[in-house]
């Protein structure tokens, strides 16, 4: 016993927590700092190597009667919380979205871990980065439902939550014999997710209309909480204009509240006829996304939010992408930041930058171009 009474403890808590506020704002600071250098570096926000050695400088220096893993938990979101700055600092980096009235670029991370430890860890590292994390059940064998629903609202970055139990015909995977889950169980951790309160659910036009249609009335049931994403995939090509004007009336009648389609590009004008359906659907006040994936669809993935796309996707890492020619988040930012303009002063002063900005005046003199 100390002798200190009740109230004088805790007015030292109180103080020592005021502290603790403001060395964390310093960290923060700092953290915006790092990313900015990181950025002009165009390296990823994402760097788990630094973040193991945080972990492991911490164990050493700490000398209790703090656990390490009490204290790793605590850094985890403070960590977290780095990451998370760091990425608004590049989304504010976007001064057209703000000329053009348009929202925010949404960002979709799958989360695809197989065993339930990794679909854990894959929240943790992409909730900092993500405005909607899709759980991809159909990818994730361990671990229950509830358990990463509870996981993600539990961290403390604001996401949405999409579920989704990809058709197996509509995954670009080859059917495995013997593997196919049938169709009722997929509904049903589908039903699952809804009774959970997430906030999309995906399903495809293909699915039968009778199973397609219990969703949306069980969401009615539950007062409206979770939209229905109706989608439709084509890995192999883009289909004409009337073809995906027909899938975009079939999503609407099946009672979307965003229609996704996703196509495969051939050629770099599949990216226009697939990116048109944005602002014509933005029109006829429907939510939508819409993209094309392989290599040459990877410039419609960083378009289709800038023309009003409801969400794009990005993969959390390399090794997690979902499918052909998605963009790490970190790509993805660095992408948007520099179509926004924004050029570092230290890239702007460099010799081979200037020479490749130089201009001719009228009088065929060479300047250097005004750069934003
Ligand atoms: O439908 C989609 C889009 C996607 O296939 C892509 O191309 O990014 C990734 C999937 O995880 C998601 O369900």
């Amino acid at each position: 016993m100390t002798g200190r009474s009740l109230d004088d403890l805790r007015k030292s808590i109180q103080n020592m927590d005021n502290r603790i506020v403001q060395l964390l704002n310093e960290r923060a600071v700092l953290a915006l700092e790092i990313g900015r250098t990181k950025a002009d570096l165009g390296m990823e926000i994402y760097d788990p190597v630094q973040e193991e050695q945080v972990y492991s400088r911490l164990a050493h220096y700490n000398n209790g009667p703090m656990p390490v893993s009490v204290l790793s938990a605590i850094f985890g979101h403070v960590v977290a919380a780095s990451r998370y700055l760091q990425n608004t600092l590049m989304t504010s980096l976007l001064p057209w979205q703000k000329r053009e009235g348009l929202g925010r670029v949404r960002i979709c991370i799958p989360v695809v871990g197989s065993e339930r430890d990794e679909a854990i860890r894959q929240i943790h590292a992409a909730a900092p980065l993500a405005d909607l994390l899709e759980l991809r059940l159909d990818l994730i064998e361990e671990g229950s439902l509830k358990e990463l629903v509870g996981e993600i609202r539990r961290n403390p970055f604001p996401v949405k939550i999409v579920a989704t139990h990809r058709r197996r015909e509509e995954s670009g995977s080859l059917q495995t014999p013997g593997e196919e889950i049938a169709e009722e169980a997929r509904i049903a951790v589908l039903k699952e997710a809804i009774l959970l309160g997430v906030d999309y659910v995906d399903i495809e036009l293909s699915t039968s209309p009778v199973l397609r249609d219990s969703l949306n009335e069980l969401i009615a049931e539950h007062l409206g909480r979770t939209q229905l994403i109706i989608s439709c995939h084509n890995f192999h090509e883009t289909p004409s204009d009337a073809a995906l004007e027909d899938l975009w009336r079939g999503c609407r009648e099946a009672g979307a509240r965003v229609i996704k389609i996703v196509t495969f590009a051939r050629t770099m004008a599949d990216n226009l006829r697939v990116l048109r359906l944005i602002p014509w659907s933005l029109g006829k006040g429907q939510e939508i996304v819409a993209f094309s994936m392989g290599e040459l669809g990877k410039i419609s993935r960083v378009m289709s939010p800038l023309l009003g796309a409801h969400f794009t996707f990005a993969s959390l890492g390399q090794e997690s992408a979902t499918a052909p020619g998605q963009l790490t988040a970190a790509e993805l930012l660095r992408i948007l930041e520099i179509l926004g303009g924004n050029t570092s002063e230290e890239l702007k002063s460099k010799e081979g930058f200037r020479k490749a900005h130089r201009v001719q005046t009228g009088n065929g003199e060479a300047v250097d171009e005004q750069l934003p």
